[in-house]
């Protein structure tokens, strides 16, 4: 039986300790703030990230970041994407090259523009490792509502074991060989649930939401081929699969602060309203910059950047969105399947 040390004690990695915990596997979670350490040892419970929900006796809480690596087979990194640099810096004197290190984090590192397995293996390039990544809500995972997900890696062998330790009757976990598309549709699903939330805060209806759903996955995917994706990876669970759920779920932090973005508040308001994580934010900025440096068209998304960093305004940008230049539905795969109109 595996032992599995998670790096990062929010929503995420608490309801993976919590899954795997009552799969009968031995946790440890490592928990950044002291406050919050000895409440989760003295109520067993998150009562900061994930509310309500018990901690079972298998889980083993601990500010040790030495403690929390040595022994493990899994070391699973859960913070945000803006702290894995620092976090893999910091865990790296206490690691052996045959642990597996899982990456749960979802974004794209601001200037390097780094994916986030990128950043582990410039660190530690002789560990397995893998990302998992899917339309998962910690608060549905952590109560055992079913969900699935997809697990990726450079190497089947160890996709296939992180997918056997993750696996339960409630978290169904599928694996794709596609690093670049898993963890490029993870990272910018978030952008385009901003983009969703704002359309509900601005009174907009489903229809624009789904308009907003539907070319969002079509700029994500185009971005990711070009980084060297799979289309295909696209129509899974880690695409469309994840922007589903992330633009029409009440859990959803980065459709919640776009709702509020939408009712008028200010984007900084927004965000220090909330402890939790709004990745889209950040992204937004990664893949506006990508989408420069690869000359990739990313209309929603510039209009998103435009809002969050250039002081644009969103019904402006709405009206930018809807006049732009007509075109074809699938212009990105004209090559591909040629179109074939009909004389008059
Ligand atoms: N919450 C979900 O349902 C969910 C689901 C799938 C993926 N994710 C992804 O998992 C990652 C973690 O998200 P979350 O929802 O658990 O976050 P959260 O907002 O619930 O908690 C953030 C956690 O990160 C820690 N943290 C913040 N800054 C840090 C730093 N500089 N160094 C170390 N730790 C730091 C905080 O102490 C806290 O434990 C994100 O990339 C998110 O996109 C979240
Ligand atoms: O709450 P969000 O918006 O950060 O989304 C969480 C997960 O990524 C959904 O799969």
């Amino acid at each position: 039986m595996s032992k599995i040390s998670i790096i990062g004690s929010g929503s995420w990695g608490t309801a993976n300790a919590i899954s795997l915990a009552n799969k009968g596997l031995d946790v440890k979670l490592w928990v950044r703030n002291k406050e919050l350490l000895e409440i989760m040892m003295g109520k067993r419970e998150n009562t900061t990230y994930l509310p309500g929900v018990k901690l079972p006796s298998n889980i083993k809480v601990s500010n040790d970041l030495e403690y929390c690596c040595k022994e493990a087979d899994i070391i699973v990194l859960g913070t945000p994407s803006h702290a894995v640099r620092d976090t893999v810096q910091n865990i790296k004197k206490y690691i052996n090259d045959d642990q597996y290190i899982v990456n749960l984090a979802k974004g794209i590192e601001n200037d390097s523009l780094c994916r986030m397995s990128q950043i582990i293996e410039e660190y530690l390039p002789y560990n397995p490792i893998a990302v998992l990544s899917g339309p998962n809500h910690a608060e549905e995972v952590a109560r055992n509502m079913p969900s699935a997900t997809v697990v990726s890696s450079k190497y089947k062998r160890v996709a296939e074991f992180i997918q056997d330790t993750f696996m339960t009757p409630w978290f169904r976990v599928y694996i794709n060989p596609d690093i670049v598309g898993v963890e490029i549709g993870g990272a910018l699903k978030n952008i385009i649930a901003l983009g969703a939330g704002i359309s509900d805060g601005l009174g907009y209806g489903d229809n624009t939401k789904t308009a907003l759903m539907t070319r969002g996955i079509v700029e994500i995917a185009r971005l990711g081929v070009a980084m060297g994706a799979r289309q295909s990876t696209f129509n899974g669970l880690s695409g469309v699969g994840d922007l589903f759920v992330t633009c029409t779920s009440i859990h959803s932090r980065n459709r919640r602060a776009g709702i509020a973005i939408g009712q008028g508040k200010s984007v900084e308001e927004v965000l220090n309203s909330t402890k939790m994580v709004v990745e889209g934010v950040r992204t937004s900025k990664s893949a506006y910059q990508l989408s420069k440096k690869l000359n990739i068209e990313m209309p929603i998304t510039q209009e998103i950047y435009g809002v969050l960093f250039q002081g644009f305004n969103v019904k402006e940008s709405v009206m930018k969105l809807m006049t732009r230049n007509k075109t074809h539905e699938m212009e990105d795969l004209m090559e591909k399947e040629p179109i074939v109109w009909k004389d008059a």
